[in-house]
């Protein structure tokens, strides 16, 4: 059987590292993000499912849609499906070159009815404009902290009234033992997909200072300071949830 790169295992982490460098969106990743990220991300299956039914819901027609962080396009395929609305177009950004490559031939390979373009690029300062449909799935987390606030704002400000952004992250929790709880039973989820205590543990290495989670209640906060008028949660599985916020 021919496996496509995507469908390659991780076993990235699996051998004792001497060094453990800063976890980055490398080719490395990029060869084998699919089954790293359903093997890590508890629930990632079921929001990718459902942007698709979330598109659906909200594009207007000739507007534009944006998966900010698309890695190899999973989302963007999810809302490319979902559009029925006329005269729209998806924009996909990451600023990963092995990652976009990547994104550009699965698009390709879709034949999707919907214009797809595919941007190397950094969402910092990517433009969001005429926008009714905006998906952050789990890409936010990634941003310096101090660049989550304007970012929130230039995609609110780039927004239609009634359009949706999809923010979907890992977090953390206020109460100290329920922190601990969801942590270890998310490293149980990695330990009964087949990832080991090395693999595990190094990894938690490689990303820290390069994911930072947040609360629940501090995103709800910035959303509803950028100009966002509902918010809530929508999806949750462990430490790791989707928020809902219409402009
Ligand atoms: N400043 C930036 N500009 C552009 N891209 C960036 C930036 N920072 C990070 N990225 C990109 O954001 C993506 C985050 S992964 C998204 C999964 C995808 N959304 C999915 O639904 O499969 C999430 C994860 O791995 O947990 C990577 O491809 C980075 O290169
Ligand atoms: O693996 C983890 O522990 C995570 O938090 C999720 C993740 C998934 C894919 C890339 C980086 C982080």
């Amino acid at each position: 059987m021919l496996v496509s790169p995507a469908m390659s295992k991780d076993q990235i982490y699996n051998e004792s590292m001497a060094k453990i460098a800063d976890f980055s969106f490398d080719a490395q990743v990029a060869d084998v993000f699919t089954d790293m990220i359903e093997r890590s991300v508890p629930g990632y299956r079921s929001i990718i499912t459902m942007i698709e039914t979330l598109t659906q819901h909200y594009a207007q027609p000739g507007s534009t849609l944006y998966d900010l962080g698309c890695s190899l396009g999973a989302a963007t395929l999810s809302m490319a499906r979902g559009l029925k609305a006329e005269n729209c177009r998806i924009i996909a950004v990451d600023n990963s070159a092995a990652m976009v490559e990547r994104c550009r031939t699965a698009v390709g390979r879709k034949h999707t009815c919907a214009s797809v373009r595919v941007v190397e690029g950094d969402i910092l300062t990517t433009e969001i404009s005429n926008a009714s449909v905006v998906v952050l799935n789990f890409t936010l987390q990634f941003i310096p902290p101090k660049e989550r606030a304007p970012l929130l704002q230039r995609i609110c400000d780039g927004m239609r009234p009634g359009g949706v952004l999809i923010l979907s992250e890992k977090v953390v929790f206020e109460d100290d033992h329920l922190n601990g709880l969801l942590f270890d039973i998310h490293h149980d989820f990695k330990r009964a997909h087949g990832y080991s205590d090395l693999e595990i543990s190094q990894k938690r290495s490689a990303l820290e200072n390069v994911l930072v989670p947040e609360t629940i209640p501090s995103h709800r906060d910035r959303l509803l300071s950028a100009g966002f008028t509902s918010v809530d949660v929508w999806f949750q599985c462990f430490n790791f949830m989707s928020m809902l916020a219409v402009k």
